[in-house]
Parts: structure tokens; C-alpha cells; sequence
């Protein structure tokens, strides 16, 4: 195990110094009462029942030391396991907040690239992994480890003779856990692999669930599902039948071979010392915790593979760790004009063979209503990703208002710049959580951009307005309303830039129509680009750039661009209107 893993699955640990500490001296008290109960029943034997003295005091007292002590312990343990419970699940939480603040600041590529069930694996089952760790290994191991210990101690004080014999044990079962983790780790591997896998193919399904479900590819999911769960099913059996043979078996059949080699032993001292030097007691007590040392040995080996799975959850946790934070800007001052230019931008996808974007130029003055159109794949959404500052040009230069876009700290810019995506992002909350999105407004700036994103009338219908519920059991918008939704989100920001990217393409032409004069009145205030697929919503653009493959092949007024006989515009238009069956 490497430095930085040791380091990410003790760290937390170590930071908690004080309840660390608390945690152990509880267990090794409670283990320490806990081994007092046979060595008080060696007493009672040796001392007592085998002489035949039978004095109520001295019997009273032990008895009463005997259950004071076992009861202490089950205290102990008691407040010991909530130490460790605790301390572990403190631990994940911090460490949970941790890995999701880093997939927060991520840059959009990184999250594109990476498919949604591996990073919620990443935030949940990876680090419960480390609770796990925490509270089934560590606590355990300890545990059984400072038990050894005190058999050990215990054994020693009452006959070191007969401590060497039983101890024998200990490496036979070291020796046993030692075969079992390398005979069973191909196994545990390929457990976790699969169940990776497996859940993998459920996160595709259930995202999927409508195209399975009417292109009918149920039961080819459901085949391919079970045949991971066959191939699971064989490697954990292999595992069960390792451990079934190796751990408890073995461990058991070693323990009946020291037990009968320390019978021998006792008859061999009894002889030695001539018949009265190791009384009745001690022989009862070796021979219980002769029984007890195998518990904490097949314990430990049993909960070795929680070792084995945070290891590998904590491999994964270091790898999202390692992913590169966006680099931020740290320009803070506001921005007023909102005047853009782009100058020489070209943009490549990680890992793509050629640029997305070919070298942009275009000046977009403060306050003007700039169309984007083009074909399907030409660009536009990602020249939106780049203008928001979601993605960083490869090459090139943006500023706006004369500052460079990549210097302006995030906030700032998010502040100033508002998206509504093609794909609005909504949550399983209010309509109210939805618009605010964690931020404040007034009711009358709610309303206001309720009534300029034309969805007024839809709330008044809702019987609780805006605190209707959406997604889940609540209330499901229909994808104009969706956008409508994100539309009067970036109205309610007041910002500096509006970017709609086919914003309005799901909403019917009357709404759009309606739109596009509520937009109007931004006209001069705000800095506006629309990519549209409808090309009446950006017909009265101050300027409209016509892009093709990744570069911007026209640009003019809808007037001027319309009067180019072979225009990439004039045909987009016309076959716009073609399919509307009127020419406009
Ligand atoms: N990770 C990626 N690697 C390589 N190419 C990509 C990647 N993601 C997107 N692309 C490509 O980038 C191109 C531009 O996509 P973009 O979404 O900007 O087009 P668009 O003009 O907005 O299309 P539409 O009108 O369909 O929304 C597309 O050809 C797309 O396939």
C-alpha cells in the first residue's frame, strides 16, 4: 500500500486524536475485564472447589468480581463500538463532502467524460467502503489484537510452560489467514469488478427505461443483468468455499491439535512437578481461552477483505482526488458592459482527433441581440460552453469588456452571465427551489420573470403556486415548460449576458411569439445570444452568424444575409419555410 493511500484511509482517523484515543482505552479496558472472567474461575477452582473450602465471604466477593468485571466489559464494548461508530462516520462525512466539493469544481469535460453512475459510486459506495474499513476492520482488528494480547498475558502469569504450547496457535493461524488472502484476493477482486459492472448496467437501464421498454430490449437487459450475476455467483462461491475450508475448519482443527498437545503438556508438568503444581483451574482456564483465541483469529481474517475492498475504494478516491480542479479566474470586478469579442477560437474535446471550433472571430457590442443558426453538429451549443466559461477555448482569445473571459473569477462571471440550456436542469423540489436555485429574490421579481418567461398562468392553475412540487410525485412540466422554467430562472438573475440555446425550440409558435417580445424589451440592456433552430426567433437579430463545421461561415442581418443568392442562410431559410409549407 503506497503513502498517499495509507495516508487517505488513516488520515481521518488521526485528525480525531482525542476521541482515537478514548476509543482504545475503552477497549483495551473492556478486553481487560473481559480476559479477568476465566482467570476468577481459575481461582475459584484452584482455590475453593478443589481444596473444598467453601467460606461464604471470600465466595461472595468473587462472584461479585466476576459479574461486576463481565458486566464493565459489555459496557465498555458497548461505548467502545459508538467510539468507533462515531469516529467513522464522521470521518466518511467529511471525507464524502470532500471528494463531492472536487467533482464540483471539475470542469465540464472531466464530468462529460465520466459516466454518472461511476461518480455516484465514487461519492456513496466508495467511501462507505472506508466505514467499513473504520468500524468492521479496524475496530475489530484491534479488538481481537489487544484480546490476543491479554489471553496471552493472562496465560503467561498463571504457567509460561503451557502459554508456549497454546501459543503455537498463533502462527498456525497466521499462517492459515495468510493462505486464504492469497488463494481468495483474484476472487475478491472479480467480486467487485462485477458488482461495478453490474451496477453500471443498472444506472443504463433505469436511465434508459422508456427505449427499452418501447424499442422491447427488457429481456436482453435482463439477460445480460443475470449473466454478470451467474459469473458473481461463481466468484463469490469460490471465496465462500476458500474461506468455509481455510477459516473456520482449519482454524478449529488447529485449535483440537494444540488442545489435545496441551492436555499432553499438563499431564507432562503434573508428573515433573510431582502431581500438584498446576492445579484443576489453570487447565480449565487455558483450555477457555485456548477456545477464545481462535475467535479473534478467524475475526480478523474474515474482516481482512473490508481491508481489501477500502483499499481498492480508496485507489478510486485518490484517482478522483488526483483530477485537475477548473482553473479559476480571480478577477472579481463586476461586469457592466457585457461587450464580447472572441478572437481566434478554436476548441478540441479531450481525447478528439480534430477541433470542434476553428477559429472564431466576432464582436458582440454591449447590450446586442446576436443569432446563432447552423446545421445540427456545427458548433453552436459548444461556442455557448465557451462563451458561460463552462469550457476553455484551446487556442484563441475571449474577452469580455475587454478582460480576458478565463480571468474572472466564477462567480463574477456566473453572476453576470446566465445560460438557459438546451436541456434545462431541474430538481425533485418546488417550482420556488427550482427558479431561486439556492439563491434570494422578492416576490415581485419572482412574478416579473414568471410573467416575462410566459409561465404565469401555469402557476396560478397550480394549487399551491409555486410551491407545487415537481419531478418524482410532484408536478411533470412538459419540455416547453421546462424551458420556460430555466428562461424565467435567467430572468430572474438580472444578468449582463442571456445565452438560450434552442431555448424555445419545444414551446408552440403563439408562446414564442410572446417570447420574442419579452425578449425585445431586453434589447439594449442586456447582451443577448440565441441559438435558434426556429429561425423567426432570431429573424430581427441585430447581427445573425450562420456557423458551419465548427466556423462561422456568414454573418449580416437577417435582411442582408437573405439577400446573398447562395447563402448558407438564404437555403436554411428556405428550407425552413419549405418545411412549413410557406415561404416567409
Ligand atoms: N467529447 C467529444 N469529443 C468529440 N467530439 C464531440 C464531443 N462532444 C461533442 N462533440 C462534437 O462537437 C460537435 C459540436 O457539437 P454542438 O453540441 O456544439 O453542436 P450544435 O451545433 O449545438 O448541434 P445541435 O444543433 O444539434 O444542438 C458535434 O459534432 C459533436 O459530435
Amino acid at each position: 500500500m503506497n503513502r498517499r493511500l495509507r495516508a487517505l484511509l488513516l488520515q481521518p482517523l488521526f485528525d480525531r486524536p482525542r476521541q482515537l484515543l478514548i476509543a482504545f482505552a475503552l477497549l483495551v479496558g473492556a478486553t481487560a475485564l473481559d480476559v479477568c472472567g476465566p482467570w476468577l474461575t481459575q481461582y475459584y477452582i484452584d482455590r475453593h472447589l478443589v481444596p473444598g473450602d467453601f467460606a461464604i465471604a471470600p465466595l461472595a466477593l468473587l462472584v461479585t468480581l466476576y459479574i461486576s468485571s463481565q458486566c464493565l466489559a459489555a459496557l465498555g464494548r458497548y461505548l467502545q463500538t459508538l467510539r468507533f461508530a462515531r469516529l467513522a462516520i464522521e470521518a466518511v462525512r467529511e471525507l464524502r463532502s470532500r471528494i463531492f466539493r472536487h467533482l464540483l469544481q471539475q470542469p465540464q469535460s472531466r464530468l462529460d467524460a465520466t459516466p454518472t453512475g461511476e461518480l455516484i459510486s465514487r461519492v456513496t459506495s466508495d467511501t462507505d467502503a472506508l466505514r467499513e474499513l473504520y468500524v468492521g476492520f479496524l475496530a475489530s482488528v484491534l479488538q481481537n489484537l489487544v484480546l490476543l494480547i491479554g489471553i496471552l498475558v493472562a496465560m503467561t502469569l498463571m504457567d509460561p510452560r503451557l502459554t508456549a504450547i497454546a501459543a503455537l496457535l498463533i502462527p498456525a493461524g497466521i499462517a492459515t489467514i495468510w493462505a486464504y488472502q492469497r488463494l481468495s484476493v483474484a476472487a475478491a477482486m472479480k467480486v467487485r469488478q462485477l458488482r461495478a459492472e453490474q451496477s453500471a448496467r443498472l444506472v443504463d437501464a433505469v436511465q434508459g427505461i422508456a427505449v427499452i421498454q418501447a424499442y422491447r430490449q427488457g429481456q436482453r437487459f435482463l439477460e445480460r443483468f443475470d449473466a454478470i450475476g451467474q459469473r458473481q455467483y461463481t466468484a463469490r462461491m469460490r471465496m465462500v468455499r476458500i474461506g468455509s475450508l481455510l477459516l473456520r475448519s482449519a482454524i478449529d482443527l488447529l485449535g483440537m491439535v494444540v488442545l489435545a498437545a496441551l492436555l499432553f503438556g499438563y499431564g507432562i508438568t503434573h508428573i515433573d512437578s510431582g502431581g500438584d503444581a498446576i492445579g484443576i483451574g489453570v487447565l480449565y482456564a487455558f483450555i477457555t481461552y485456548l477456545g477464545r483465541v481462535s475467535e479473534p483469529l478467524i475475526d480478523i481474517s474474515q474482516r481482512f477483505n473490508l481491508f481489501q475492498q477500502a483499499s481498492v475504494a480508496g485507489t478510486r478516491l485518490l484517482d478522483v482526488l488526483d483530477w485537475p480542479l477548473e482553473r479559476l479566474g480571480e478577477d472579481k470586478a463586476p461586469i457592466e458592459d457585457a461587450r464580447i469579442e472572441l478572437e481566434g477560437v478554436r476548441f478540441r474535446h479531450d481525447g478528439a482527433a480534430s477541433d470542434t471550433l476553428h477559429g472564431l472571430d466576432a464582436m458582440i457590442p454591449a447590450g446586442a441581440f446576436i443569432g446563432v443558426v447552423g446545421a445540427t453538429g456545427s458548433g453552436k451549443s459548444t461556442l455557448l460552453d465557451l462563451l458561460c466559461g463552462l469550457k476553455r477555448p484551446t487556442a484563441g482569445r475571449m474577452t469580455i469588456d475587454g478582460r480576458p473571459l478565463a480571468e474572472i473569477d466564477r462567480a463574477t462571471l456566473s453572476e453576470a452571465v446566465a445560460v438557459v440550456p438546451q436541456e434545462p436542469f431541474l430538481r425533485s423540489t418546488t417550482l420556488r427551489d427550482n427558479l431561486l436555485l439556492g439563491g434570494e429574490a422578492s416576490e415581485e421579481r419572482l412574478e416579473q420573470a414568471l410573467r416575462d418567461a410566459r409561465l404565469a398562468t401555469l402557476v396560478e392553475r397550480l394549487p399551491k403556486g409555486l410551491d407545487t412540487p415537481l419531478g418524482e410525485r410532484g408536478l411533470s412540466l412538459s419540455s416547453g415548460e421546462r424551458q420556460l422554467l430555466a428562461l424565467a430562472r435567467a430572468l430572474l438573475r438580472q444578468p449582463r449576458v442571456l445565452l438560450l440555446d434552442e431555448a424555445t425550440a419545444s414551446v408552440d409558435s403563439a408562446t414564442e411569439s410572446e417570447l420574442s417580445k419579452a425578449l425585445d424589451l431586453l434589447r439594449g440592456r442586456v447582451t443577448l445570444v440565441v441559438v435558434a433552430h426556429r429561425l423567426a426567433t432570431i429573424r430581427e437579430a441585430d447581427q445573425i452568424l450562420v456557423m458551419t463545421q465548427g466556423r462561422i461561415e456568414e454573418r449580416g442581418t437577417h435582411a442582408e444575409l437573405l439577400a446573398r443568392p447562395e447563402g448558407a442562410y438564404r437555403a436554411l431559410w428556405r428550407s425552413a419555410a419549405q418545411g412549413a409549407d410557406a415561404i416567409g
